[in-house]
């Protein structure tokens, strides 16, 4: 029988956390293969493996994870970090990403970016030929005016809808909603770029250029995926 995804994303997560080193400034992902990186760094913590390492957390699970492991979690600076790792919705073949399912995309792109080595970790399932293939396209967006910036995004052949939870609007950790989407047959970096123009939008889950490399678990084993 081949292991169910949580152990895969468990063995993903471990193969990125082998890269951190003591005296490293890190960038905590979001979801729930993050998750297992993040107890993986705690129990290396806790086990003396690593020390003096400094975090920044991309959303307030992650932080209050993170700080209930020992971890040192502070805020966003300029700082780089020397490695962030974190999850992804979707994997194309050069590493761009769909990131966002979780509701974390923006935190995650603000301290991504600020990355000398952004690792990915996912189960073979997250691989893709052409983004969008499987996942939405989640778009954050103010509440304010929102029905105004929908109509903005329509007029882009955006179609989908706000996410919901539990019946009620979805609404993240910056006090925003968030719009899933799907764009057909669009070159991504145009679509990116048009989008952040796009008035009462405040950041994509389109994650282009960003990532280093990823460990994709599989039941044949973990590969690993260098950009
Ligand atoms: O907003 C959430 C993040 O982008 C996650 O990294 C992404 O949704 C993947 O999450 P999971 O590992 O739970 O599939």
């Amino acid at each position: 029988m081949s292991p169910d995804l949580e152990v895969l994303k468990k063995e993903a997560a471990i193969r990125a956390v082998s890269l951190i080193e003591s005296g490293m400034h890190l960038g905590l992902g979001t979801g729930s293969t993050a998750k297992y990186a993040i107890e993986e760094l705690g129990r290396k913590v806790a086990a003396g493996e690593l020390s003096n390492l400094t975090c920044v957390a991309t959303s307030q699970a992650s932080d209050v994870l993170a700080r209930s492991l020992g971890l040192d979690v502070g805020p966003l600076t300029p700082q780089a970090f020397d490695i962030a790792i974190d999850g992804a919705d979707e994997i194309a073949p050069n590493l761009d990403l769909i990131k966002g399912l979780g509701g974390a995309l923006v935190r995650e792109k603000l301290v991504e970016v600020q990355a000398k080595r952004l690792i990915i970790i996912a189960d073979h399932t997250k691989l893709v030929q052409t983004l969008g293939q499987k996942a939405p396209l989640p778009i954050e967006v103010l509440p304010f005016g929102v029905d105004s910036t929908l109509e903005r995004l329509k007029g882009l052949g955006a179609v989908g809808e706000l996410r919901r939870q539990s019946g009620e609007l979805y609404i993240t950790d910056n006090g925003n909603l968030i719009f899933d989407a799907r764009f057909a047959g669009q070159d991504l970096a145009e679509l990116e770029r048009t989008l952040k123009g796009t008035l009462g939008v405040v950041e994509t889950g389109l994650f282009l250029n960003m990532a280093e490399r990823a460990f994709v678990a599989a039941p044949e084993g973990v590969r690993e995926v260098v950009r």
